[in-house]
C-alpha cells in the first residue's frame, strides 16, 4: 500500500507541474471571468480546464479513486468525504490573482485515504515553487525540507490571513473585529498572499507564525494542511480544539501556544459547512 501512495504523490507532482504551465501560459490571455456565489467569487475557464486535466490525468492512472473538486462541486458534484482514496482538487488557489496577475497562484492537491491526509502537493507554479508533504515524512519546497518558526512570542510573529470572498456585512464587521484585535496585540504584521494554500507553505516555511481564516473549503486546506503539520505545525478550529477541514475555519500555527493565543483574538462565526452544501459557496 506504501508504494501505492509513492506513485500517486509522484503522479501529483507531475500532473501539479504540468498544470503550472497552464496556468503559466494563460496568465497573459484574455480571461473569459466568471462569478460562483457572490460577485467577487471569481472562476475562469482555466479553473475549469485545469481542473478536468488533473482529473483525466489521475482517472487514467488510478481508474476507481475518487475526488472532490472545487469546480467540479460548483457544477454540483457533491463534497462528501469517504474512507475511499480520494483526491481533493483545487486548480487554482488564488483565482482572483490570477485575473489580476497578482503574482501568487497555486495548484492545491491533496490525496486522503481513511479520511487522513497522506500526501499534500502545493505547485505555487509563478514563483515555481513545488511544496510537497507525505505523512509521516516531513514536509520539502522543491525537495527542501521545511521547519516552522521556532518563535514563542505572538508579539514578535506575523500572522497571515485572507479577507475571503463574502461581502455580507455581518461577516465583514466579524472579520475586522479579528483583525483590529490581532493588529492591536500587537503583532508584527499581517499579510496575505491571496491564497490559503500558500499562505499555508509559508507558516510551514517559517516566514509566518500563523495563518486562520474562516470561509476556507476543503480543497483550499487539504494539502497545505499536511504541509504544515509535517513540517512542525499545528492546525487548530477557529474556537479551539481539533481543525476540521470540512467546517470552513482553521489555524494553522508554527505551535500550539501561537494558535490558543491568536484563537482568543478570533470573533468567530460559521459558514455552511463543505459537506452539507448542495453545491459551491
Ligand atoms: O477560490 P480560490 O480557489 O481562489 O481560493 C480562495 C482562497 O484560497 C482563500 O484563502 C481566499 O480567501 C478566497 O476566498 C479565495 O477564493
Ligand atoms: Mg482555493
Ligand atoms: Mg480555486
Amino acid at each position: 500500500m506504501a508504494d501505492l501512495w509513492q506513485s500517486a504523490m509522484d503522479h501529483a507532482v507531475a500532473v501539479a507541474r504540468k498544470a503550472g504551465q497552464v496556468v503559466g501560459k494563460a496568465l497573459h490571455d484574455d480571461r473569459k471571468v466568471m462569478t460562483k456565489s457572490s460577485s467577487v467569487d471569481l472562476v475562469t475557464q482555466t479553473d475549469q480546464k485545469v481542473e478536468q486535466l488533473i482529473i483525466r490525468s489521475v482517472k487514467e492512472k488510478f481508474p476507481t479513486h475518487r475526488f472532490i473538486g472545487e469546480e467540479s462541486v460548483a457544477a454540483g458534484e457533491s463534497c462528501v468525504l469517504t474512507d475511499e482514496p480520494t483526491w481533493i482538487i483545487d486548480p487554482i488557489d488564488g483565482t482572483t490573482n490570477f485575473v489580476h496577475t497578482f503574482p501568487f497562484v497555486a495548484i492545491s492537491i491533496g490525496f486522503s485515504v481513511n479520511k487522513e491526509v497522506e500526501f499534500g502537493v502545493v505547485y505555487s507554479c509563478l514563483e515555481d515553487k513545488m511544496f510537497t508533504a507525505r505523512r509521516g515524512r516531513g514536509a520539502f519546497c522543491n525537495g527542501a525540507p521545511l521547519q516552522v518558526s521556532e518563535q514563542t512570542d505572538i508579539k514578535q510573529s506575523m500572522v497571515a490571513t485572507e479577507f475571503g470572498s463574502s461581502r455580507a456585512p455581518e461577516t465583514v464587521e466579524k472579520i475586522f473585529c479579528s483583525l483590529r484585535n490581532i493588529l492591536c496585540i500587537p503583532v508584527q504584521g499581517v499579510r496575505g498572499a491571496g491564497t490559503a494554500a500558500i499562505n499555508m507553505c509559508l507558516v510551514a516555511s517559517g516566514c509566518v507564525e500563523v495563518y486562520y481564516e474562516i470561509g476556507t473549503h476543503v480543497w483550499d486546506v487539504a494539502a497545505g494542511s499536511l504541509i504544515v503539520t509535517e513540517a512542525g505545525g499545528v492546525l487548530m478550529d477557529v474556537e479551539g480544539g481539533d481543525v476540521d477541514l470540512m467546517s470552513r475555519k482553521i489555524v494553522a500555527a508554527n505551535s500550539k501556544t501561537i494558535a490558543e493565543r491568536i484563537i482568543e483574538e478570533i470573533a468567530a462565526f460559521s459558514p455552511p459547512r463543505d459537506d452539507v452544501l448542495p453545491q459551491h459557496q
